[in-house]
């Protein structure tokens, strides 16, 4: 029996809404499976817990996550209760960083029988791979004076290590799908950083002479996921032009609550974390209509990253199957509750 060891935390808003109903689906696929087990362990970090102890995650929080094969995360935000940048850099961001998970990888496709926003959506599949660890998201800089004097200044961060290393993990990715990698740039406006990314992307595209490539300034870009998404296979981007192009992505297969989302650990060092792409959602919170498939599609990311495909190929077939058959929370334009939506899809599994 292959036993897999889960960190699960279920966070804030949807977060705690979406992860129960995954789970079941985990459990379900290792039911229908035979060899495979999941063991989930849940820790109740979130912004609630933030109020109570004056952290996000105890200082051992870490150590303790290390222990486990994978996290499995909802969504981390309470404005409420915590500033955002305090809630993200004290979860969601400090597990990214110090679990060396650099590249973050994000789908998006068009499924048949969902209503995506576009007139013609044209068949589209595409996939993001987001730079983790460094760019825009950075904490260097600060701020002095006050009043009309007041400074701000924040410093976006560059390596050679990690532009190579997102651009050569697209590049591979590429090589296994269709064979087209795109790079999100801004150099016309961006001095220093984006000339750079350029650099390093004519120089690594070299290496690669049976990928096609292309590259576009990213405001460019980002108009081009709405008029002709089927142009694109895989696109490499910064840590805060993925995130954004990611949100595009989830929003034109039909809502941002199904998109998913793989923070990837390289080096095998520390454990990898499976989240989509949405966050906690408060406007929607506590209705129990949260769309679960963005979670559980995440689960289906977990399974290949496991070595599961053909369970998570499975996994998202049904997926797909059940919204075809209309089985869908409000954002897509059902009328099902979260969990009506997963146990439909625990119920198709079990007749596989
Ligand atoms: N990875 C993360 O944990 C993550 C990601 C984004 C935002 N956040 C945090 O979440 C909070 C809310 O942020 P926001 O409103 O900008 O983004 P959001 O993704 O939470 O919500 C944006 C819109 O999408 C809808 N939506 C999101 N997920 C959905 C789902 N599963 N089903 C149906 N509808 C869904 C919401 O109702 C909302 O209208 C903030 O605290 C923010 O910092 C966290
Ligand atoms: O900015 C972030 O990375 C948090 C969230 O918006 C995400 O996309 O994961
Ligand atoms: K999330
Ligand atoms: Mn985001």
């Amino acid at each position: 029996m292959k036993t897999i060891k889960i960190a699960v935390i279920p966070g804030d808003g949807i977060g705690q809404e979406v992860v129960p109903p995954a789970m079941d689906v985990l459990n379900t696929v290792a039911e229908v499976h035979g060899g495979l087990k999941f063991g989930f362990t849940e820790f109740p970090w979130n912004c609630e817990y933030y109020v109570k102890n004056g952290i996000m995650m105890p200082d051992d929080g870490l150590k303790a996550l290390s222990n486990f094969d994978a996290v499995f995360l909802g969504a981390v935000g309470n404005p409420e209760l915590v500033p955002d940048h305090i809630s993200l850099w004290g979860l969601l961001i400090k597990i990214r960083r110090e679990f060396q998970q650099v590249i973050n990888i994000r789908p998006a496709k068009y499924f048949k029988g969902l209503q995506s926003p576009l007139l013609n959506p044209n068949d589209f599949d595409l996939i993001v791979v987001r730079e983790n660890s460094e760019g825009e998201y950075s904490e260097i800089g600060g701020r002095i004076h006050q009043g009309e004097d007041e400074i701000t200044i924040q410093n976006a961060v560059f390596t050679r290590k990690g532009v190579e290393r997102a651009m050569r993990y697209a590049f591979e990715l590429a090589m296994k799908r269709k064979g087209h990698v795109t790079s999100a740039t801004k150099s016309n406006g961006i001095f220093h950083s984006m000339p750079y990314w350029d650099s390093v992307f004519n120089e690594i595209k070299d290496d690669y002479p049976n990928i096609a490539t292309a590259s576009y300034h990213i405001d460019a870009l980002t108009a081009f996921f709405v008029s002709r998404p089927q142009i694109f296979d895989v696109i490499v981007a910064s840590n805060l032009f993925g995130d954004i192009l990611t949100d595009v992505g989830g929003a034109i297969m039909g809502s941002i609550g199904i998109a998913p989302a793989a923070n990837i650990n390289l080096n095998g060092k520390f454990p990898s974390m499976f989240e989509p792409v949405h966050g906690s959602a408060p406007d929607i919170c506590g209705k129990g209509i949260a769309n679960p498939v963005g979670q559980i599609w995440t689960a289906k990311l977990m399974l290949d990253h496991f070595g599961e495909i053909e369970m998570g190929n499975t996994l998202l077939d049904v997926i797909e199957g059940v919204i075809r058959d209309g089985i869908s929370t409000p954002d897509i334009g059902g009328k099902c509750k979260t969990v009506e939506v997963s146990e439909e899809i625990c119920r198709r599994l079990k007749t596989i």
